[in-house]
C-alpha cells in the first residue's frame, strides 16, 4: 500500500508532468487523438494500441524525447529513448535551428516531410508557431520544386494514389486508407500544378501541402484529411523519360476513360466517407476543372480551390485595397492577364459582388471586367472559338493582341495576373498602369515565384512606390524611397483560415 506521503508525491509528479505537457503541447488535443499518450490504461497485447517500439514509429502519437517519465513507463518506452526528456518547445527550437542551416529550400521541404512522417504533433506545432517562415517551405514556392523532383526525393508514400490500373476496384483502394472519419479530401490529377503544368503523379505534393494548411491554419485534425492523386498518365515527356518517375508511364487518358475513372472515384468517396465529406479539386487543367465542378456540385460537396478559393481571397484583397485607393468596386475597371480557372473565377465573383452592391444585372457588371488570354483580349469577334467559361467576357470591342495595348485602350485601375507566365508584367506594362492611376492596384497571382507576373520590387520601383501590390507566392518587404513596403499575399490558404486581412 502507498503511504499518504507517497500518494501526494505521485500526484505532484502527475501534476508537474501535465504542466510540462501543457506548456510544451502547443496543439490542443481537442479530438482526443492524443489518447495513446495519456494516462489511460494501456493493454500491451491489444493489437490496435501502439506502444513501445511501434509507438515511436507511429507519427500520429510519437512525441520522441518529449515523452515524459510516466509516459515512458506506461507505454513500454524505457530504454528505447535516451534518458533526457525534452519539452516540445525545445524540440521546436532545435528543429528550427536545424532547418535554418539548410540554404537550399528543397532540403527544408524534405526535412519538414520527414518530420511529418515521424512526429505529426511536432510538425504542426512547428508550422503553427513559425507559419510565416514555414509556409513557403510546405507550400508555394518550394512545393512546386518538390513536385518537379518528387520522384527523386520520394521516401515514404504520403496520401492515396488512385490510378487507371485501379479501374473497377477504386473502392478497395479507398478502403486501404487507415482512417474512416474523413472530413476533407484534396484531390488533383496533376495536370496543372501551380504554373508548372503537367507533373502527373508527382502533383501529390499539392494535396499533401494544402491539407497541412487545413490543419495548421484551419484547425482540421490531421487524421480527418486525405490527400489523393488521380493518376491517368502524363503528357510531360521529361517525366515519361525520367527513370525516377513514380507514376503511370503513359500519355494522359482523356474522354470517356478519364471520366469513368473520376465517376468511379467520386462514387466510392461518397460510399465510404458519406455525403458530408468535402472534396476540394486542386490543380486540374481547366478543360476538366469547370466540368467536374459543375457535374459533381449536384451530387457531392465539392469546391474548386483554383476557381472559387482564389476568387474569394482576391475579392477580399480588392475590398481591402479600396480602403487605400478609394472608390467602390463598381467604380473600378479590372483587367486580367490569364482567362482560365483563376482569372474567370475571380472575374465572375467581382461581377457578382458589384451586382449585389448596385442591384445592376450581372451582364452589366461584367462589362467592368476584361480578360486577356494567350490570343489577346477576349472580344465578341472571337466568340465562336472561345471555351465556354470565357464567353461571358467577350465584350464588344476591337481586338487587341498585347497586354500593353489592352491597358492603353481599357485604362484599368486594377491589373491582375493569373496567366502562369513569369515576368509578363514588364516595365512598360507597369509604367502604363502608373501613368493614369495614382495608386494602381497590381496583383501578380501566379505561382510559384518564378511564374509570378512581376516581383514586389518591380511593382514598387516602376510605380515610384505607388502600387498596391499583392502576389500568390510570398515576397520579402521592399524598401523604396526610405519606406518599407510589405507586399500582401493573396493565397487561397487564407480562405481556409478565414483570415482575409490584406497587409499593405
Ligand atoms: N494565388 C493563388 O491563390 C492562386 C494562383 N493561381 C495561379 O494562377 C495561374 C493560372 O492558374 P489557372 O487559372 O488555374 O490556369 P489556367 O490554365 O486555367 O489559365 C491560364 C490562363 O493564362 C493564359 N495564358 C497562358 N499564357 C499566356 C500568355 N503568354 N499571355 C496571355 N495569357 C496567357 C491562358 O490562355 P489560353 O486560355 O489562351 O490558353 C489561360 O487563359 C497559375 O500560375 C496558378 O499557380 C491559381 C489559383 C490560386
Ligand atoms: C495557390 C494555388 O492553388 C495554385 O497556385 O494553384
Ligand atoms: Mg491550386
Amino acid at each position: 500500500m502507498e503511504s499518504a506521503a507517497e500518494t501526494a508525491e505521485a500526484e505532484k509528479e502527475v501534476a508537474a508532468e501535465k504542466e510540462v505537457a501543457a506548456a510544451g503541447g502547443g496543439v490542443e488535443d481537442k479530438y482526443g487523438e492524443d489518447r495513446a499518450t495519456e494516462e489511460l490504461p494501456v493493454t500491451p497485447w491489444a493489437f490496435s494500441v501502439a506502444s513501445g517500439y511501434t509507438l515511436l514509429r507511429d507519427p500520429h502519437h510519437n512525441k520522441g524525447l518529449a515523452f515524459t517519465e510516466r509516459e515512458r513507463d506506461a507505454h513500454y518506452l524505457r530504454g528505447l529513448l535516451p534518458p533526457g526528456v525534452v519539452s516540445q518547445d525545445l524540440q521546436v527550437k532545435k528543429i528550427m535551428h536545424n532547418l535554418r542551416q539548410y540554404k537550399v529550400p528543397l532540403q527544408r521541404y524534405v526535412a519538414m516531410m520527414d518530420l511529418q512522417e515521424r512526429n505529426e504533433r511536432l510538425f504542426y506545432k512547428l508550422l503553427i508557431d513559425n507559419v510565416e517562415e514555414l509556409l513557403p517551405v510546405v507550400y508555394t514556392p518550394t512545393v512546386g520544386e518538390a513536385c518537379q523532383k518528387y520522384g527523386s526525393i520520394f521516401r515514404r508514400p504520403q496520401g492515396l494514389y488512385v490510378s487507371l490500373r485501379d479501374k473497377g476496384k477504386v473502392i478497395d483502394v479507398l478502403r486501404n486508407w487507415p482512417e474512416r472519419n474523413i472530413q476533407v479530401i484534396v484531390v488533383t490529377d496533376g495536370e496543372r500544378i501551380l504554373g508548372l503544368g503537367d507533373l502527373g503523379c508527382q502533383g501529390m505534393g499539392i494535396p499533401v501541402g494544402k491539407l497541412s494548411l487545413y490543419t495548421a491554419l484551419g484547425g482540421v485534425r490531421p487524421s480527418a484529411c486525405l490527400p489523393i492523386t488521380i493518376d491517368v498518365g502524363t503528357n510531360n515527356e521529361q517525366l515519361l523519360n525520367d527513370e525516377f518517375y513514380i507514376g503511370l508511364r503513359q500519355r494522359r487518358a482523356t474522354g470517356e476513360e478519364y471520366h469513368e475513372l473520376m465517376e468511379e472515384f467520386m462514387d466510392a468517396v461518397k460510399q465510404i466517407y458519406g455525403e458530408k465529406v468535402l472534396i476540394q479539386f486542386e490543380d486540374f487543367a481547366n478543360h476538366n476543372a469547370f466540368d467536374l465542378l459543375a457535374k459533381y456540385s449536384k451530387s457531392h460537396l465539392v469546391f474548386n480551390d483554383d476557381i472559387q478559393g482564389t476568387a474569394s481571397v482576391v475579392l477580399a484583397g480588392l475590398l481591402s485595397s479600396l480602403k487605400v485607393v478609394g472608390g467602390t468596386l463598381a467604380e473600378h475597371t479590372y483587367l486580367f492577364l490569364g482567362a482560365g480557372e483563376a482569372g474567370t473565377g475571380i472575374a465572375e465573383l467581382i461581377a457578382l459582388e458589384i451586382s449585389k452592391q448596385t442591384n445592376a444585372p450581372i451582364e452589366e457588371c461584367r462589362k467592368k471586367v476584361f480578360l486577356v488570354d494567350s490570343k489577346g483580349l477576349i472580344v465578341s469577334s472571337r466568340k465562336n472559338s472561345l471555351q465556354p467559361f470565357k464567353t461571358s467576357w467577350a465584350h464588344e470591342r476591337e481586338p487587341v493582341t498585347t497586354l500593353l495595348d489592352a491597358i492603353k485602350s481599357i485604362r484599368p485601375t486594377v491589373l491582375i495576373g493569373t496567366s502562369g507566365v513569369g515576368r509578363a508584367f514588364t516595365k512598360e506594362v507597369i509604367e502604363a498602369m502608373a501613368s493614369f492611376n495614382e495608386r494602381p492596384v497590381i496583383f501578380s497571382l501566379s505561382n510559384p515565384t518564378s511564374h509570378s507576373e512581376c516581383t514586389a520590387e518591380e511593382a514598387y520601383k516602376w510605380t515610384q512606390g505607388r502600387a498596391v501590390f499583392a502576389s500568390g507566392s510570398p515576397f520579402d518587404p521592399v524598401e523604396y524611397d526610405g519606406k518599407i513596403r510589405v507586399p500582401g499575399q493573396r493565397q487561397t490558404m487564407l480562405i481556409f483560415s478565414l483570415d482575409l486581412a490584406l497587409v499593405l
